[in-house]
């Protein structure tokens, strides 16, 4: 469904990512990992048409979308890092805000289908987001982006902030979702939680892919932590 070819990013001399490729099917999890700093958002944000590209390519569903920005992508969605929801809005703006411009009755029909995961959030429809917890926000950051009913989603660390519980429950989500047939990639810090959830993942390390695999064949949270952290240059260490 979504394939990476060697993307590099730079920032005017800053050279955030480096040759870095993937590949994610239909209905798989794919989690990034990495210090802070190492590319992740840049990687995210680069799929969809969000951080400069300078080099490679990136194809959804064998269209070339190198570039295109994210309102112009029919089948992709992004869960920004931080959640970036506008706090005056309500929760039911923030989910009109999701899905674009459709008609009333296909508004409705997203939303009936979106807060049926969110059974929370329906009772909130009238809340401002600025008021909502840390959890609840994270879950309207997700409903909001589920409104544009992708088929691929992109979540930048989803469970900043949260607490245990939170986060785990956002996974759980997250595996929901898969169930149901998304593709995801998923920056984030928690690898156990990555782990627990991820078909796949990719290490990388300042801008660089150190790693790439299957995550039944990964080393354990604690040993990939080690891996991240380490100085040596150590390519393609897990295949
Ligand atoms: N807009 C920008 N202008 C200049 N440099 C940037 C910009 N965005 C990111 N960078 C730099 O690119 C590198 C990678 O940043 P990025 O945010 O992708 O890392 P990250 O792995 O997501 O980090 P974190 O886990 O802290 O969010 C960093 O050195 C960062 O300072």
């Amino acid at each position: 469904m979504l394939a990476v070819e060697a993307l590099s990013i730079r920032y005017g001399r800053v050279r955030a990512l480096e040759e870095v490729s993937l590949t994610l099917g239909h209905d798989e999890v794919l989690a990034v990992a990495g210090l802070n700093g190492a590319g992740k958002s840049s990687l995210v944000r680069a799929i969809c048409g969000l951080s400069p590209v300078a080099a490679g390519r990136v194809t959804f569903e064998g269209r070339d979308i190198t570039g295109h920005p994210l309102y112009a992508l029919d089948g992709v969605a992004l869960v920004p890092e931080g959640r970036v929801l506008a706090p005056s809005l309500t929760v039911a703006e923030t989910l009109r805000l999701g899905a674009g411009r459709v008609r009333a009755r296909e508004l409705d029909a997203r939303r009936t289908e979106v807060l049926d995961r969110f059974p929370a959030l329906g009772q909130r429809l009238n809340q401002r987001a600025g008021t909502l917890s840390g959890g609840e926000a994270t879950m309207l950051a997700l409903a909001r982006a589920l409104m544009a009913t992708p088929r691929l989603l992109l979540l930048d660390e989803p469970t900043l902030g949260l607490s245990p519980a939170a986060a785990a429950r956002v996974f759980e989500m997250l595996a929901a979702l898969r169930r149901d047939g998304l593709g995801l990639l998923v920056v984030e810090q928690d690898l156990h939680l990555s782990l627990g959830l991820a078909d796949r993942v990719l290490l990388l390390r300042h801008g660089r892919a150190i790693g790439q695999g299957p995550a039944a064949s990964m080393p354990d949270a604690r040993r990939l932590e080690d891996l991240l952290i380490a100085d040596t240059e150590q390519e393609q260490l897990i295949c």
